[in-house]
């Protein structure tokens, strides 16, 4: 059952059980506008409230993720105003302005990884609570690490997991042990709050982060409000100095992520897709790989100097190879949707972690392509994809956006594809069926 909770007033699709996705008579053939990006909108209003001065973050993502973002950070005394896609944030120098308050995470892992750093490096005690499945996902090697800086916490239901209170006392400083094989936002987490420790911090990695561009996503976004962190990956360690963050104005890049979704419509259709605003050159988003992918699907890309990249798509989609979805596991899914229209089998490896997203995406995934009669093979790590012709069917999407927004693809190319619960898409896309109307698939909502 879908949290409803953590839907926030700028989800979609309230009331609406189901959503049957017909492929579009014509080939796609548009541009595409795609908001900003979830993970930088997040980073920069938490670290634009810790900074001193007012900033304005401008292209900020209006979806689930972000409005909790906003919310918490007006639970803690922030002034934060938004203004369309625009938020006028007054910073608080790293002391929370409401040291006692209710936090509402809702099901966005940034948010609930990002925030209790950033708490335990202020004065005050915190309630944080979050969705069912926020409960379930792992948290515990970052509130370790936060107890051994000087933070109190006390567990409400299960140990090490949310809800919890936290008490903030300062961050020492000084040594950190961390791993990130399960998350690489425990390490975004601390760094975003490390400059406002006693002292400067040293975090001291253990083994391999997994997506590890979005820690240097987080480390660019610290640069930007003036902190610079220093990498060493051979020793496998941050630095980072004490210091404060100051206010800026920054234009966000769009969610990479989300186009990935209408640079695949466009490789399934044999359409074209044009989206503007990103330098694939320069992105640090992980998931601009997937360019790469749908060139060697048989997909011709064009990566414009003035931002622009196209999709053009192909009549026969390619497979007969295997790729590590280390780096980008939030597109293993999009992929796994797109396999079974290639010519030989796909497999996903190295995403074990995204069994701890928003679901178990592995098992999810698999599950509802079998439904579609697509075989498929799971592993421990990823999963491999068979060409086949997808059944109607009636699907699952497990509470995760991915999931349904993945999952619709199929409906653009195969008839009696319907989905479950096409609502928590808001969580970073609330547009995405508005979209796909436009671009024109057969959209019928069902309540
Ligand atoms: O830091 C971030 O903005 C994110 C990190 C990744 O999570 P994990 O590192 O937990 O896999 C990614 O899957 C998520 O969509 C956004
Ligand atoms: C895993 C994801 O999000 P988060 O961890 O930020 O909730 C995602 O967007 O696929």
């Amino acid at each position: 059952m879908p949290d409803l909770e953590a839907r926030s007033p700028w989800s979609v699709h309230q009331g609406i059980h189901q959503v049957k996705i017909s492929p579009p008579r014509l080939k796609v053939n548009s541009v595409i506008r795609v908001s900003g990006s979830k993970s930088l909108t997040n980073r920069a209003l938490i670290i634009a409230a810790m900074a001193e001065g007012i900033s304005r973050i401008e292209g900020i993502l209006r979806s689930d993720d972000a409005y909790w973002c906003i919310e918490s950070l007006r639970e803690l005394g922030i002034d934060l105003a938004i203004e369309g896609d625009t938020a006028i944030v007054t910073g608080c120098g790293g002391k929370w302005p409401a040291p006692r308050g209710q936090l509402y995470v809702g099901a966005a892992g940034t948010v609930a990884r990002f925030l209790p750093a950033a708490l335990a490096a202020g004065q005050g005690e915190w309630t944080l609570t979050g969705s069912k499945r926020m409960s379930e996902r792992p948290i515990e090697q970052l509130l370790m690490a936060l107890t051994d800086q000087g933070a109190g916490l006390q567990y409400l239901n299960q140990e090490h997991a949310y809800p919890f209170v936290l008490q903030g006392n300062g961050l020492n400083g000084g040594n950190v042990q961390l791993a990130g094989n399960l998350s690489s936002q425990f390490v975004s987490g601390l760094l975003v709050a490390a400059p406002y420790a006693n002292q400067p911090m040293t975090i001291h990695m253990q083994g391999v982060t997994v997506q590890r561009e979005y820690v240097n996503m987080t480390i660019d976004m610290m640069r930007s409000f003036g902190v610079e962190a220093a990498e060493d990956l051979e020793q496998n360690i941050y630095h980072i100095p004490s210091g404060k963050y100051s206010a800026c104005t920054i234009k966000l890049e769009p969610d990479i992520s989300t186009c990935c979704y209408f640079w695949a419509m466009a490789a399934l259709t044999e359409g074209y897709i044009r989206t503007e605003g990103i330098y694939a050159d320069r992105t640090r988003q992980p998931d601009i790989e997937m360019l790469e992918v749908l060139e060697r699907m048989g997909c011709t890309v064009v990566r414009g100097e003035d931002g622009a990249v196209e999709v053009h798509g192909t009549s026969q989609l390619r497979g007969g190879f295997e790729l590590s979805m280390a780096r980008w596991s939030d597109q293993t899914l999009t992929i796994a949707a797109m396999a079974p229209f290639a010519d030989a089998p796909i497999t996903m490896k190295d995403a074990a972690h995204i069994r701890h997203h928003e679901c178990d995406r592995i098992s999810a995934i698999c599950t509802e392509l079998r439904k579609l009669s697509i075989r498929v093979e799971e592993h421990a790590d990823g999963l491999t994809v068979y060409p086949g012709h997808p059944e109607p069917a009636l699907l699952d999407t497990y509470d995760d956006h991915r999931m349904a927004m993945a999952l619709s693809l199929i409906g653009l190319k195969a008839e009696g594809i319907t989905i479950l619960d096409p609502g928590c898409i808001s969580k970073t896309c609330p547009d995405y069926f508005s979209r796909l109307r436009e671009l024109g698939a057969g959209i019928h909502f069902f309540a």
